[in-house]
C-alpha cells in the first residue's frame, strides 16, 4: 500500500465530510500561525464534489479562519464564460467563499472577450502562467484539498496526458474526456511540490481508480497515483476505499 500521511474511512458522505472539514479548519489556522504575520496561506480547492458538497457543508464554521490570512487557487478551470454553471470558481465562491471574509480569491481566465487572453485559451493560459508565477515563482501550494473522478484525474490531469517533467506550472487542456472540453490546470509538478495534499472523494465509482493507484499504478495512467506521498492525507467514504487492500 502506498506510504500517505492520514488513511481515514468514513461510513457516510456527511461524516466524512463532518471529519475532513474540521481537520482541514484547525491544520488551516495552524499553518496561519506559523506563518509571517503579513504573508497569506496559499490554499489550493479543486472544484467537483469539493465545491458543491464539502465546501457547502463548512459553511456553519466558516468564521473559525482568518480569511484575511489566505489566498485560495483553483487547481483546475473549466475555461467557459463567466456565468456559465460549470465554472469552478463560480460553484466555489456562491458555495462557500462568499462568507470567507477578507479571502483573496485566484480565479483562472474566463473564456470571454474581455478577459485575460482574450478568449484564447493558449494566450489565457500564458497570462494565469504570469500571474502565478508573479506570486507563486518556483513555489506550489501550502496546503491543497482537492478531490478525484472515476477515472483517476486530479485537477484536469487526465489518464494518459500527463507529463511528470512538465516545465510549466500552468496548462491549457483540449479534448478533456469530461465535459467541458477547454480547461486551464496546475501541472503534476506542481500538485507533487504542495506542501500537503489533502484528497477526499467519495463514492464506488472511485473505488477502482483507487484500488489501482494504491496497488502501484502509473501517474501516466492515474494521475491520483502521482500524489500518493508521505505528505498525503486521504478522507474517503467506504465505497470509495473499498478496493484499497491494506497490507
Ligand atoms: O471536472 C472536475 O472533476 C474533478 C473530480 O470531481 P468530483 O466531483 O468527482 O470530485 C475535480 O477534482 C476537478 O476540479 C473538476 O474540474
Amino acid at each position: 500500500m502506498a506510504d500517505v500521511h492520514t488513511f481515514e474511512v468514513y461510513p457516510t458522505v456527511e461524516e466524512l465530510n463532518e471529519a475532513v472539514g474540521r481537520a482541514f479548519l484547525a491544520r488551516l489556522n495552524t499553518l496561519i500561525d506559523e506563518a509571517g504575520a503579513d504573508s497569506r496561506v496559499n490554499l489550493a480547492i479543486s472544484g467537483g464534489a469539493i465545491t458543491t458538497s464539502l465546501l457547502p457543508s463548512l459553511l456553519p464554521h466558516v468564521g473559525e479562519v482568518d480569511w484575511s490570512r489566505v489566498r485560495v487557487w483553483l487547481v483546475d478551470e473549466r475555461y467557459v464564460p463567466a456565468g456559465d454553471k460549470d465554472r469552478n470558481d463560480d460553484q466555489a465562491w456562491e458555495g462557500f467563499l462568499h462568507a470567507a471574509a477578507g479571502v483573496e480569491f485566484m480565479r483562472m481566465p474566463t473564456s470571454d472577450a474581455s478577459a485575460p487572453g482574450a478568449g484564447s485559451l493558449d494566450e489565457a493560459t500564458a497570462a494565469f502562467a504570469d500571474t502565478w508565477r508573479d506570486l507563486m515563482g518556483e513555489g506550489s501550494f501550502d496546503i491543497a484539498l482537492i478531490g478525484m473522478g472515476p477515472d483517476g484525474h486530479i485537477c484536469s490531469l487526465f489518464p494518459g496526458r500527463v507529463d511528470m517533467d512538465e516545465a510549466s506550472p500552468i496548462l491549457a487542456i483540449r479534448n478533456s474526456p469530461k465535459p467541458p472540453p477547454e480547461r486551464i490546470t496546475v501541472s503534476m509538478p506542481v500538485m507533487r511540490a504542495c506542501a500537503e495534499a489533502w484528497l477526499t472523494t467519495a463514492g464506488a465509482a472511485k473505488a477502482d481508480a483507487l484500488g489501482r493507484a494504491f496497488a502501484g499504478a502509473s501517474p501516466l495512467d492515474l494521475p491520483v497515483a502521482g500524489i500518493l506521498s508521505p505528505t498525503t492525507r486521504l478522507y474517503l467514504d467506504e465505497a470509495a476505499a473499498s478496493a484499497i487492500e491494506i497490507a
